[in-house]
């Protein structure tokens, strides 16, 4: 449960936040296929209560009313469709699965499919699931729950929305059939929303029932679904991410928030030299790594400050870092813009999603921040992809921040987030040449549109970064984009 089966030579997923299926499947065929993306996070395809008193809030898409694929993002077929056009291109997708609750206690009662639900007697018959399907005796978690009680963590409403019991045969059934239908269409995993708000045991049970990855959709036979389990666990709860290591990957989130505070310079960049579970972090093949997520990039769930696209500069800083450093699975946000923490995606006055537009340049527009096309970021997928499993070798740093490294004989990266500027011949590890820096520019025939780099015989080069360029950093790499 810890392979993503990403096809050979591709590394990360983008989570396209509120994306429908047609204008994700356009997006694989035009632009993440051949820009060696290697999966897709999908908001959650199951049909989900309408929430209108708040003006469709992002969060209503995590209260289920049905298991139907019936959502804002598109039906059934649509769904379907997606999955086999980015699968044509080798880029695969992960589902949100929200398998801990069904809806919250609102006045609405119908979901994005039709389906109406009544949750004041846990009345929710287009699963069908009833009053034995839920936790006995009705409670809800509290804040101090998190601290002393992992039972009320599990058993107990998490704020307000009705508890599913996992222990129950019928629930686990409907939650499989709904999962593993999904494998059927072709899907390589899923995303367990809330994982710490369900028992282990369970969950294990659960994934062991799971079919094997579709082989007509190109995995090996015998391939068992990625799963990487929400566990928001910065330390000092009563639940600990190691309960649910031994399952399957767990997000990793104090990954966001200490890079978050190193290229906000409230750590030294130099302190990153051992960056791994030597800083308190999990393994590296159990960590679903990522900069910012959907929650937290809106401060709620995981606190503390995280880099968002808010803060540019700093947050390609790193996710530059995130890239280029051989630790972990990488996730890429890509969101919409929005000021209220509480707002959905762009939408038309019934409602329906407005679809992206692409512009000259490859930027989106119509509210969409599209992240993933930023030069600096879909050109560091290219350089994590090139790495591949090359180690870490020849770490320099100012004893500040300014710091480098060598991916293998493959790639060179150089950060300058101090206030003056970096000048120094440095090992690059990679053959004589000359090359583009992707970060800058890339390489355009036999020219580079940005910053170029001349690597010697000995491997070594004269990297001058001023503390006031565009970005703060520098990248290289053997393959096509950038080596001239
Ligand atoms: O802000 C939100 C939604 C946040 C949210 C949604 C999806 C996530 O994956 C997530 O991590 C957070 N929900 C709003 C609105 C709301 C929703 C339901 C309700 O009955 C009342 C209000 C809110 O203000 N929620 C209270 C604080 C956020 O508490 C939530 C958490 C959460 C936060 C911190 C934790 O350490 C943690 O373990 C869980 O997870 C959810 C998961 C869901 O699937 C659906 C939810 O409603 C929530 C969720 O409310
Ligand atoms: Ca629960």
């Amino acid at each position: 449960y810890k392979n993503p089966h990403y096809a050979s030579g591709r590394t990360t997923m983008v989570h396209l936040f509120e994306w429908k299926w047609d204008d994700i499947a356009a997006e694989c065929e035009r632009f993440l296929g051949p820009r060696g993306f290697g999966g897709i996070q999908v908001s959650p395809p199951n049909e989900n209560l309408v929430i209108w008193s708040r003006n469709r809030p992002w969060w209503e898409r995590y209260q289920p009313i049905s298991y139907r694929l019936v959502t804002r993002s598109g039906n059934e077929n649509q769904f379907s469709n997606m999955v086999r056009r980015c699968n044509n291109v080798g880029v695969r997708i992960y589902v949100d699965a929200i398998i801990n609750h069904m809806t919250g206690t609102w006045n609405e009662n119908v979901g994005t499919g039709g389906s109406t639900a009544n949750f004041e007697n846990w009345h929710y018959p287009a699963v069908p699931y009833g009053r034995n399907d839920f936790n006995w005796p009705h409670c809800v978690i509290t804040g101090s729950d998190y601290n002393c009680c992992p039972d009320r963590v599990r058993n107990c409403e998490l704020s307000g929305l009705k508890d599913l019991n996992q222990g129950s045969d019928y629930v686990r059934q409907q939650i499989l059939n709904y999962m593993n239908r999904l494998i059927d269409m072709g899907v390589a995993g899923f995303r367990i929303d809330a994982a710490k708000h369900m028992w282990p045991h369970d969950l294990r049970v659960i994934y062991d029932r799971l079919r094997n990855l579709n082989t007509a959709h190109g995995f090996p036979s015998g391939a068992r679904p990625y799963i990487y389990q929400e566990v928001i666990d910065l330390g000092g709860e009563a639940i600990s991410r190691n309960e649910y290591t031994p399952l399957a990957a767990v997000t990793e989130f104090r990954f966001g928030l200490e890079l978050s505070q190193a290229f906000q310079r409230r750590n030294q960049l130099r302190w990153l030299v051992n960056w791994g579970p030597q800083w308190g972090l999990l393994a590296s093949g159990d960590a679903l790594t990522f900069i910012d997520n959907h929650d937290n990039q809106r401060g709620h769930g995981a606190g503390g400050n995280i880099l968002t696209y808010k803060q540019s500069r700093q947050y390609k800083g790193a996710i530059a870092f995130m890239l280029a450093h051989p630790y972990g699975y990488p996730q890429l946000m890509s969101s919409f813009a929005f000021t209220d923490t509480e707002a959905g995606p762009p939408m038309n006055s019934r409602g329906d999603i407005t679809s992206p537009t692409i512009n000259a340049d490859n930027s989106c527009g119509n509210g969409w921040i599209c992240e993933h096309r930023w030069r600096q970021i879909h050109n560091m997928v290219v350089f994590r992809n090139t790495a591949g499993n090359g180690a870490l070798t020849n770490w320099w740093d100012n004893g500040s921040n300014q710091i480098a490294f060598c991916r293998g004989n493959q790639a060179f990266i150089a950060f300058n987030n101090d206030a003056w500027d970096m000048d120094q011949t440095l090992q690059t590890c990679l053959p004589a040449g000359t090359y583009c820096d992707i970060i800058s520019g890339a390489r355009s025939g036999n020219r580079c549109t940005g910053k170029s780099i001349v690597v010697g015989s000995d491997g070594r080069a004269l990297i001058i970064h001023r503390s006031n360029e565009y970005d703060m950093m520098v990248a290289i790499h053997r393959g096509a984009d950038s080596r001239l």
